[in-house]
Protein backbone atom coordinates (compact mmCIF):
# COMPACT_ATOMS: atom_id res chain seq x y z
CA UNK A 1 0.00 0.00 0.00
CA UNK A 2 1.71 3.51 -0.65
CA UNK A 3 2.08 5.84 1.91
CA UNK A 4 -0.83 8.69 1.49
CA UNK A 5 0.35 11.59 -0.47
CA UNK A 6 -0.49 14.47 2.08
CA UNK A 7 0.40 14.82 6.13
CA UNK A 8 -3.13 15.28 8.32
CA UNK A 9 -2.39 17.45 10.48
CA UNK A 10 -6.02 17.27 12.14
CA UNK A 11 -4.90 15.77 15.38
CA UNK A 12 -1.03 17.09 16.12
CA UNK A 13 -2.18 20.72 16.63
CA UNK A 14 0.56 23.60 17.22
CA UNK A 15 -0.94 23.99 20.77
CA UNK A 16 1.12 21.98 24.23
CA UNK A 17 0.24 18.55 24.33
CA UNK A 18 -2.30 17.24 27.20
CA UNK A 19 0.06 14.48 27.75
CA UNK A 20 4.44 14.60 26.39
CA UNK A 21 6.21 11.59 27.33
CA UNK A 22 9.43 10.83 26.10
CA UNK A 23 12.04 8.08 26.88
CA UNK A 24 10.05 6.15 29.55
CA UNK A 25 11.22 3.04 31.25
CA UNK A 26 9.84 0.82 34.05
CA UNK A 27 11.72 -2.28 34.49
CA UNK A 28 10.71 -4.38 37.92
CA UNK A 29 13.33 -6.54 39.52
CA UNK A 30 15.96 -6.46 42.11
CA UNK A 31 18.27 -3.51 41.20
CA UNK A 32 16.10 -2.17 38.00
CA UNK A 33 17.15 1.04 38.29
CA UNK A 34 20.41 -0.11 37.22
CA UNK A 35 19.31 -1.49 33.78
CA UNK A 36 18.65 1.56 31.74
CA UNK A 37 21.43 2.88 29.51
CA UNK A 38 23.23 -0.24 30.07
CA UNK A 39 23.95 -2.86 27.19
CA UNK A 40 21.42 -5.04 29.48
CA UNK A 41 18.00 -2.62 28.46
CA UNK A 42 19.14 -3.50 24.77
CA UNK A 43 18.67 -7.43 25.75
CA UNK A 44 15.72 -9.18 24.68
CA UNK A 45 12.91 -9.27 27.52
CA UNK A 46 13.39 -13.41 28.40
CA UNK A 47 17.72 -12.76 28.30
CA UNK A 48 16.70 -9.64 30.72
CA UNK A 49 14.85 -11.89 33.12
CA UNK A 50 17.33 -14.94 32.89
CA UNK A 51 20.51 -12.53 33.86
CA UNK A 52 19.22 -10.29 36.14
CA UNK A 53 15.56 -11.47 37.19
CA UNK A 54 14.14 -7.93 35.96
CA UNK A 55 11.51 -7.50 33.96
CA UNK A 56 11.64 -4.17 31.57
CA UNK A 57 7.82 -3.41 31.44
CA UNK A 58 8.19 -0.27 29.33
CA UNK A 59 11.02 0.16 27.12
CA UNK A 60 11.90 3.57 25.48
CA UNK A 61 8.82 4.91 24.36
CA UNK A 62 7.92 8.37 23.62
CA UNK A 63 4.87 10.07 22.44
CA UNK A 64 2.38 13.20 23.01
CA UNK A 65 -0.91 13.43 23.44
CA UNK A 66 -2.66 16.49 21.76
CA UNK A 67 -5.78 18.06 24.13
CA UNK A 68 -8.99 16.29 23.43
CA UNK A 69 -7.34 13.31 21.51
CA UNK A 70 -8.46 9.67 22.14
CA UNK A 71 -4.67 7.87 22.56
CA UNK A 72 -5.52 4.40 22.42
CA UNK A 73 -2.68 2.11 23.63
CA UNK A 74 -3.20 -1.68 22.15
CA UNK A 75 -0.84 -4.34 22.85
CA UNK A 76 -1.10 -8.21 23.74
CA UNK A 77 -1.71 -9.87 27.12
CA UNK A 78 1.65 -8.91 28.90
CA UNK A 79 3.16 -6.21 26.25
CA UNK A 80 3.45 -3.62 29.23
CA UNK A 81 -0.20 -1.66 28.29
CA UNK A 82 -1.11 -1.33 32.29
CA UNK A 83 2.35 -0.61 33.34
CA UNK A 84 2.83 2.22 30.66
CA UNK A 85 -0.53 3.51 31.21
CA UNK A 86 0.05 3.44 35.31
CA UNK A 87 3.35 5.48 34.96
CA UNK A 88 1.38 7.84 33.57
CA UNK A 89 0.01 9.03 36.61
CA UNK A 90 2.61 7.49 39.24
CA UNK A 91 0.61 4.40 40.00
CA UNK A 92 3.41 3.29 38.74
CA UNK A 93 6.86 4.77 39.33
CA UNK A 94 8.51 5.35 36.68
CA UNK A 95 12.80 3.92 35.92
CA UNK A 96 13.59 6.72 34.36
CA UNK A 97 11.96 9.31 31.82
CA UNK A 98 10.07 12.17 31.80
CA UNK A 99 5.99 12.52 31.80
CA UNK A 100 4.70 16.12 31.35
CA UNK A 101 1.08 16.74 31.94
CA UNK A 102 0.23 19.91 30.13
CA UNK A 103 4.20 21.10 30.35
CA UNK A 104 4.50 19.53 34.18
CA UNK A 105 6.46 17.13 35.06
CA UNK A 106 4.83 15.10 36.51
CA UNK A 107 7.37 13.01 38.20
CA UNK A 108 8.61 15.71 39.88
CA UNK A 109 5.80 16.16 41.68
CA UNK A 110 5.88 15.94 45.69
CA UNK A 111 3.04 13.91 47.30
CA UNK A 112 0.48 16.54 48.02
CA UNK A 113 0.92 17.66 44.51
CA UNK A 114 0.47 13.85 43.39
CA UNK A 115 -2.99 13.93 45.17
CA UNK A 116 -3.91 17.32 44.26
CA UNK A 117 -3.31 16.12 40.14
CA UNK A 118 -5.09 12.77 40.73
CA UNK A 119 -8.21 14.25 42.52
CA UNK A 120 -8.39 17.32 39.96
CA UNK A 121 -6.76 16.79 36.70
CA UNK A 122 -6.93 13.08 35.99
CA UNK A 123 -10.00 9.83 36.67
CA UNK A 124 -9.91 6.55 35.86
CA UNK A 125 -12.09 3.92 34.29
CA UNK A 126 -11.48 0.23 35.16
CA UNK A 127 -12.33 -2.95 33.91
CA UNK A 128 -14.07 -4.01 37.32
CA UNK A 129 -16.11 -1.29 38.23
CA UNK A 130 -14.47 0.05 41.61
CA UNK A 131 -17.92 0.99 42.49
CA UNK A 132 -18.92 1.32 46.39
CA UNK A 133 -21.73 -1.23 46.57
CA UNK A 134 -23.39 -0.43 49.43
CA UNK A 135 -23.57 3.38 48.38
CA UNK A 136 -26.84 4.33 45.82
CA UNK A 137 -25.63 5.72 41.84
CA UNK A 138 -25.57 8.94 43.25
CA UNK A 139 -23.50 8.74 46.02
CA UNK A 140 -21.06 6.73 43.85
CA UNK A 141 -21.16 9.31 40.75
CA UNK A 142 -20.82 12.04 43.26
CA UNK A 143 -17.94 10.09 45.43
CA UNK A 144 -14.66 11.98 43.37
CA UNK A 145 -16.60 15.18 44.73
CA UNK A 146 -17.15 14.57 48.03
CA UNK A 147 -13.66 13.38 48.34
CA UNK A 148 -13.08 17.47 47.17
CA UNK A 149 -14.45 18.43 50.04
CA UNK A 150 -17.37 19.41 47.78
CA UNK A 151 -20.89 20.53 49.74
CA UNK A 152 -23.41 17.99 49.55
CA UNK A 153 -25.93 20.10 47.74
CA UNK A 154 -23.32 20.94 44.88
CA UNK A 155 -21.97 17.31 44.33
CA UNK A 156 -26.25 15.95 44.06
CA UNK A 157 -26.36 18.54 41.55
CA UNK A 158 -23.48 18.37 39.69
CA UNK A 159 -23.96 13.69 39.85
CA UNK A 160 -27.52 14.46 38.66
CA UNK A 161 -26.25 16.37 35.23
CA UNK A 162 -23.69 13.71 35.14
CA UNK A 163 -26.59 10.85 35.54
CA UNK A 164 -28.47 11.95 32.60
CA UNK A 165 -25.26 12.86 30.41
CA UNK A 166 -24.56 8.83 30.92
CA UNK A 167 -27.95 7.81 30.22
CA UNK A 168 -28.77 6.85 33.63
CA UNK A 169 -31.64 9.38 34.83
CA UNK A 170 -34.13 7.67 36.49
CA UNK A 171 -31.44 4.94 38.55
CA UNK A 172 -29.98 7.58 40.96
CA UNK A 173 -31.16 5.13 44.12
CA UNK A 174 -30.27 2.44 42.67
CA UNK A 175 -27.31 0.37 44.24
CA UNK A 176 -24.47 -1.07 42.02
CA UNK A 177 -26.05 -4.74 42.14
CA UNK A 178 -29.52 -3.76 40.91
CA UNK A 179 -27.38 -2.68 37.99
CA UNK A 180 -26.66 -4.88 34.26
CA UNK A 181 -22.35 -5.29 33.69
CA UNK A 182 -22.92 -2.30 31.07
CA UNK A 183 -25.30 0.01 33.27
CA UNK A 184 -22.30 -0.44 36.08
CA UNK A 185 -19.92 0.63 33.85
CA UNK A 186 -21.99 3.49 32.77
CA UNK A 187 -21.93 4.71 36.25
CA UNK A 188 -18.42 4.30 36.28
CA UNK A 189 -17.71 6.46 33.40
CA UNK A 190 -20.17 8.60 35.21
CA UNK A 191 -17.93 8.72 38.20
CA UNK A 192 -14.98 9.70 36.09
CA UNK A 193 -16.40 12.69 34.51
CA UNK A 194 -18.54 14.00 37.31
CA UNK A 195 -14.92 15.62 38.54
CA UNK A 196 -14.54 17.29 35.38
CA UNK A 197 -10.73 15.79 34.71
CA UNK A 198 -8.33 17.17 32.19
CA UNK A 199 -7.54 13.69 31.07
CA UNK A 200 -9.46 10.23 31.21
CA UNK A 201 -7.84 7.13 31.77
CA UNK A 202 -9.49 4.10 30.79
CA UNK A 203 -7.66 0.72 31.74
CA UNK A 204 -9.46 -2.26 29.49
CA UNK A 205 -13.10 -0.83 30.60
CA UNK A 206 -14.96 -2.88 28.42
CA UNK A 207 -13.25 -6.33 28.34
CA UNK A 208 -16.20 -7.84 31.17
CA UNK A 209 -18.81 -7.17 28.82
CA UNK A 210 -20.51 -8.87 26.33
CA UNK A 211 -19.62 -8.10 22.67
CA UNK A 212 -22.81 -5.81 21.99
CA UNK A 213 -23.10 -4.07 25.41
CA UNK A 214 -19.59 -3.68 24.64
CA UNK A 215 -20.14 -2.12 21.38
CA UNK A 216 -23.13 0.35 23.13
CA UNK A 217 -20.40 1.36 25.61
CA UNK A 218 -17.80 2.27 22.54
CA UNK A 219 -20.71 4.14 20.91
CA UNK A 220 -20.95 5.79 24.47
CA UNK A 221 -17.48 6.98 24.55
CA UNK A 222 -17.88 8.15 21.32
CA UNK A 223 -20.70 10.22 22.16
CA UNK A 224 -19.51 11.58 25.59
CA UNK A 225 -16.02 12.44 23.99
CA UNK A 226 -18.23 14.26 21.22
CA UNK A 227 -20.03 16.12 24.01
CA UNK A 228 -17.00 16.70 26.90
CA UNK A 229 -14.05 17.19 24.34
CA UNK A 230 -12.12 15.38 27.10
CA UNK A 231 -8.13 14.18 26.12
CA UNK A 232 -8.33 10.16 26.84
CA UNK A 233 -5.99 7.55 27.21
CA UNK A 234 -7.80 4.16 26.33
CA UNK A 235 -6.03 0.50 27.02
CA UNK A 236 -7.50 -2.18 25.14
CA UNK A 237 -5.79 -5.89 23.85
CA UNK A 238 -8.47 -5.59 21.06
CA UNK A 239 -8.08 -4.17 17.60
CA UNK A 240 -11.11 -3.51 16.83
CA UNK A 241 -12.13 -1.27 20.02
CA UNK A 242 -8.76 0.43 19.23
CA UNK A 243 -9.60 1.39 15.82
CA UNK A 244 -12.93 2.73 16.30
CA UNK A 245 -12.09 4.56 19.12
CA UNK A 246 -8.37 6.12 18.77
CA UNK A 247 -7.55 9.09 16.54
CA UNK A 248 -4.53 7.60 16.96
CA UNK A 249 -3.08 4.31 18.51
CA UNK A 250 0.18 3.07 20.30
CA UNK A 251 0.68 -0.94 19.45
CA UNK A 252 2.97 -2.27 22.09
CA UNK A 253 4.83 -5.32 22.19
CA UNK A 254 7.05 -6.77 24.52
CA UNK A 255 7.73 -3.26 26.95
CA UNK A 256 8.36 -1.37 23.53
CA UNK A 257 6.26 0.66 20.92
CA UNK A 258 6.12 -0.98 17.72
CA UNK A 259 3.98 1.46 15.72
CA UNK A 260 2.25 5.02 16.45
CA UNK A 261 -0.38 6.26 13.89
CA UNK A 262 -3.99 7.07 13.25
CA UNK A 263 -6.02 3.81 12.34
CA UNK A 264 -5.51 4.13 8.58
CA UNK A 265 -2.11 4.52 9.02
CA UNK A 266 -1.64 1.47 11.17
CA UNK A 267 -4.13 -0.46 8.76
CA UNK A 268 -2.67 0.93 5.70
CA UNK A 269 1.38 0.60 6.03
CA UNK A 270 1.83 -1.57 9.63
CA UNK A 271 5.24 -1.38 11.16
CA UNK A 272 6.30 -4.80 10.63
CA UNK A 273 4.94 -8.50 10.88
CA UNK A 274 3.73 -8.29 14.27
CA UNK A 275 1.10 -5.30 13.42
CA UNK A 276 0.33 -6.69 10.06
CA UNK A 277 -0.68 -9.83 11.40
CA UNK A 278 -2.90 -8.03 13.90
CA UNK A 279 -4.45 -5.96 11.12
CA UNK A 280 -4.79 -8.76 8.30
CA UNK A 281 -8.44 -9.62 8.87
CA UNK A 282 -9.20 -5.81 9.37
CA UNK A 283 -11.94 -4.91 6.69
CA UNK A 284 -9.73 -2.27 4.67
CA UNK A 285 -12.43 -0.27 3.09
CA UNK A 286 -13.63 0.77 6.71
CA UNK A 287 -10.90 2.39 7.89
CA UNK A 288 -9.18 3.27 4.58
CA UNK A 289 -9.48 6.65 3.64
CA UNK A 290 -9.40 7.66 0.42
CA UNK A 291 -5.47 9.14 0.05
CA UNK A 292 -5.01 5.51 0.48
CA UNK A 293 -6.11 4.40 -2.91
CA UNK A 294 -5.71 7.59 -5.17
CA UNK A 295 -3.48 8.05 -7.78
CA UNK A 296 -1.70 11.47 -9.14
CA UNK A 297 -3.47 13.68 -11.30
CA UNK A 298 -2.58 12.96 -15.14
CA UNK A 299 -2.93 15.72 -17.65
CA UNK A 300 -5.24 14.01 -19.58
CA UNK A 301 -7.85 13.39 -16.67
CA UNK A 302 -11.51 14.33 -17.24
CA UNK A 303 -11.87 16.89 -14.52
CA UNK A 304 -15.95 16.78 -14.81
CA UNK A 305 -16.30 13.97 -12.08
CA UNK A 306 -17.66 14.55 -8.60
CA UNK A 307 -15.07 15.33 -6.01
CA UNK A 308 -14.96 14.13 -2.69
CA UNK A 309 -12.44 15.25 0.65
CA UNK A 310 -9.00 13.19 1.28
CA UNK A 311 -10.33 11.79 4.54
CA UNK A 312 -13.30 10.12 3.28
CA UNK A 313 -13.52 6.00 3.75
CA UNK A 314 -13.21 3.89 1.73
CA UNK A 315 -16.56 2.51 2.11
CA UNK A 316 -18.24 5.66 2.25
CA UNK A 317 -16.97 6.37 -1.22
CA UNK A 318 -18.00 3.22 -2.91
CA UNK A 319 -21.20 4.77 -4.45
CA UNK A 320 -19.88 7.96 -5.88
CA UNK A 321 -16.68 6.87 -7.37
CA UNK A 322 -18.38 3.52 -9.11
CA UNK A 323 -21.69 5.68 -10.19
CA UNK A 324 -19.63 8.29 -12.45
CA UNK A 325 -18.00 7.73 -15.51
CA UNK A 326 -15.42 10.55 -14.77
CA UNK A 327 -13.08 9.51 -12.32
CA UNK A 328 -13.58 10.95 -8.84
CA UNK A 329 -11.21 14.22 -8.00
CA UNK A 330 -9.74 14.24 -4.60
CA UNK A 331 -9.65 17.50 -2.71
CA UNK A 332 -7.45 18.46 0.04
CA UNK A 333 -7.76 22.29 1.51
CA UNK A 334 -9.51 23.18 -1.52
CA UNK A 335 -6.81 21.53 -3.48
CA UNK A 336 -7.16 18.69 -6.40
CA UNK A 337 -4.64 16.26 -4.72
CA UNK A 338 -5.28 12.83 -6.86
CA UNK A 339 -7.80 10.82 -8.30
CA UNK A 340 -10.06 7.87 -7.13
CA UNK A 341 -11.01 5.48 -10.30
CA UNK A 342 -13.60 2.36 -10.01
CA UNK A 343 -10.80 -0.12 -10.40
CA UNK A 344 -8.74 1.33 -6.70
CA UNK A 345 -12.02 1.29 -5.37
CA UNK A 346 -12.47 -2.43 -6.70
CA UNK A 347 -8.90 -3.47 -5.31
CA UNK A 348 -10.29 -2.71 -1.85
CA UNK A 349 -13.32 -4.28 -1.91
CA UNK A 350 -12.15 -7.48 -3.52
CA UNK A 351 -9.45 -7.97 -1.21
CA UNK A 352 -11.60 -8.16 2.00
CA UNK A 353 -13.79 -11.23 0.24
CA UNK A 354 -13.54 -14.15 2.45
N1 LIG B 1 4.62 -5.35 39.90
C1 LIG B 1 5.25 -6.07 38.99
N2 LIG B 1 6.36 -6.76 39.29
C2 LIG B 1 7.02 -7.49 38.37
N3 LIG B 1 6.65 -7.60 37.09
C3 LIG B 1 5.54 -6.94 36.71
C4 LIG B 1 4.78 -6.15 37.64
N4 LIG B 1 3.73 -5.60 36.96
C5 LIG B 1 3.83 -6.04 35.69
N5 LIG B 1 4.92 -6.85 35.54
C6 LIG B 1 5.36 -7.48 34.29
O1 LIG B 1 5.49 -6.48 33.31
C7 LIG B 1 5.03 -6.96 32.04
C8 LIG B 1 3.96 -6.05 31.49
O2 LIG B 1 2.78 -6.19 32.29
P1 LIG B 1 1.47 -5.31 32.08
O3 LIG B 1 0.47 -5.75 33.09
O4 LIG B 1 1.84 -3.88 32.03
O5 LIG B 1 1.01 -5.78 30.61
P2 LIG B 1 -0.38 -5.58 29.91
O6 LIG B 1 -0.08 -5.38 28.47
O7 LIG B 1 -1.16 -4.53 30.60
O8 LIG B 1 -1.05 -7.00 30.12
P3 LIG B 1 -2.60 -7.38 30.40
O9 LIG B 1 -3.34 -7.05 29.13
O10 LIG B 1 -2.52 -8.85 30.67
O11 LIG B 1 -3.01 -6.57 31.58
C9 LIG B 1 4.56 -8.39 32.27
O12 LIG B 1 5.62 -9.27 31.92
C10 LIG B 1 4.32 -8.46 33.75
O13 LIG B 1 4.53 -9.74 34.26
Amino acid sequence: MPEPLIADERVQAATEPALAVSQLWKVFGPRADRIVGTPLAELPRAELLAQTACVAAVRDISFTVAPTEVFVVMGLSGSGKSTLVRCLTRLVEPTSGSVLIEGEDIRGADPRRLRDLRRHRFAMVFQHFGLLPHRRVLDNVAYGLEIRGVAKTERYRRAGEVLDLVGLSGYADHFPDQLSGGMQQRVGLGRALAVDPQILFFDEPFSALDPLIRRDMQNEVLRLHHEVGKTMIFITHDLHEALRLGDRILIMRDGAAVQIGRPDEVVGAPADDYVRDFVADVPKSHVLTIRWVMRPVRDDDPLDGPELGADVVVRDAVRAVLSSAAPVKVVHDGVLVGMVDDEAILRVIVAEEP
